[in-house]
């Protein structure tokens, strides 16, 4: 993993739901950082707690316990222009492209929205001039798409907007939160390949958020595995991958299609079983994180 100073890190955050007789644990002491240049994958089934983590980050939600790092500078203290520049710094792109953009709004306005915003300085043919750079950077041509409506571009085309709409104020991080999975499987790759173009040339630090492993791979040096709230394995991603230790990991991993792989090898009570072995485990008490390999992390089972 690399040493450089986190932009942005979870410090032991834990967030909890719910009645204190029935609470349910979204993030329980959850710490990761995101550096410049690099993506970490939060990868792990429905309900594990990745929207949290995401939430937490955007400040949508306060932690119970821990905090948020910005810069190395703890946020829950910040004055109210740190708040500002971390809202310009951190911004989101969500998993539904259709509900993200408003349906009586153009293009332009969406992406000169942001601009009038936080740079309230800037003349009317200067947004222009920087909208038409963000549709060039997301690959879309400006003179097609500018005057258009959400409802006039494909699915693909209306996450390239979100993507544009995130950069349109210099961010540092962008946490993308299952941005690939209402897409047709035939635009995936493309919004996958632009996210790494924005990491590489504008030296983003992202934050993937996915229950798709293979995605995960595809976009991420780092990946983080969560399991009912708590991250339960992390690494650099082809030690984890290539040698994962967790149980719950290696579940995730066995639900990835493999062709040469027949259905009947595993039954769906098998996989039931194991489900259930896990949930009864991960309600123990948690055991000390491990150290398997340089930059290979896991929180094993307890013992019962
Ligand atoms: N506002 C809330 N109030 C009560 N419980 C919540 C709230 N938000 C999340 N939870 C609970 O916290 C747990 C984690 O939810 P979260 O949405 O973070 O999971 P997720 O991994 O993002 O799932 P998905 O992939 O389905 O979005 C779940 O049990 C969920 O029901």
């Amino acid at each position: 993993m690399s040493q450089a100073t986190p932009i942005l890190a979870l410090d032991n955050v834990s967030k909890v739901f719910g009645r204190a007789d029935n609470p349910v644990y979204a993030a329980r002491s959850v710490s990761f950082a995101l550096r410049s240049g690099r993506t970490l994958a939060l990868v792990g089934e429905s309900g594990s707690g990745k929207t949290t983590a995401a939430r937490l980050i955007m400040r949508e939600y306060q932690p119970d316990e821990g905090q948020l790092l910005f810069r190395g500078a703890a946020l829950g203290k910040a004055d109210k222009q740190s708040i500002a520049a971390y809202r310009a710094s951190v911004q989101m792109v969500f998993q539904d492209p259709f509900s993200s953009l408003n349906p009586a709004h153009t293009i332009q306005y969406h992406l000169e929205r942001p601009l009038r915003l936080h740079h309230k300085r800037l003349g009317r043919a200067e947004r222009r001039g920087l909208v038409e750079e963000l549709l060039a950077r997301v690959k879309l041509d400006p003179a097609l798409v500018m005057a258009k409506y959400p409802h006039e571009l494909s699915g693909g085309q209306r996450q390239r907007i979100s993507i544009a709409r995130a950069l349109a104020v210099n961010p540092q991080v962008i946490v993308a939160d299952e941005p690939t999975s209402m897409l047709d499987v035939s635009v995936r790759l493309g919004i996958l390949n632009l996210l790494n173009d924005m990491k590489a040339q504008l030296g983003l630090a992202l934050l993937y958020i996915t229950h798709d492993i293979a995605t995960a791979r595809y976009v991420a040096e780092e990946i983080m595995v969560m399991y009912s709230g708590q991250i339960v394995e992390w690494g650099d991603m082809e030690s984890v991958l290539g040698n994962p230790q967790h149980p719950y990991t290696r579940l995730l991993l066995s639900a990835v299609p493999d062709p040469d792989r027949r259905f009947a090898e595993t039954s769906a009570d098998d996989e039931l079983n194991r489900i259930e072995v896990i949930r009864r485990q991960s309600a123990l008490p948690q055991p000390e994180t491990l150290q398997v390999g340089a930059n290979h992390f896991i929180r094993p089972m307890p013992q019962a």
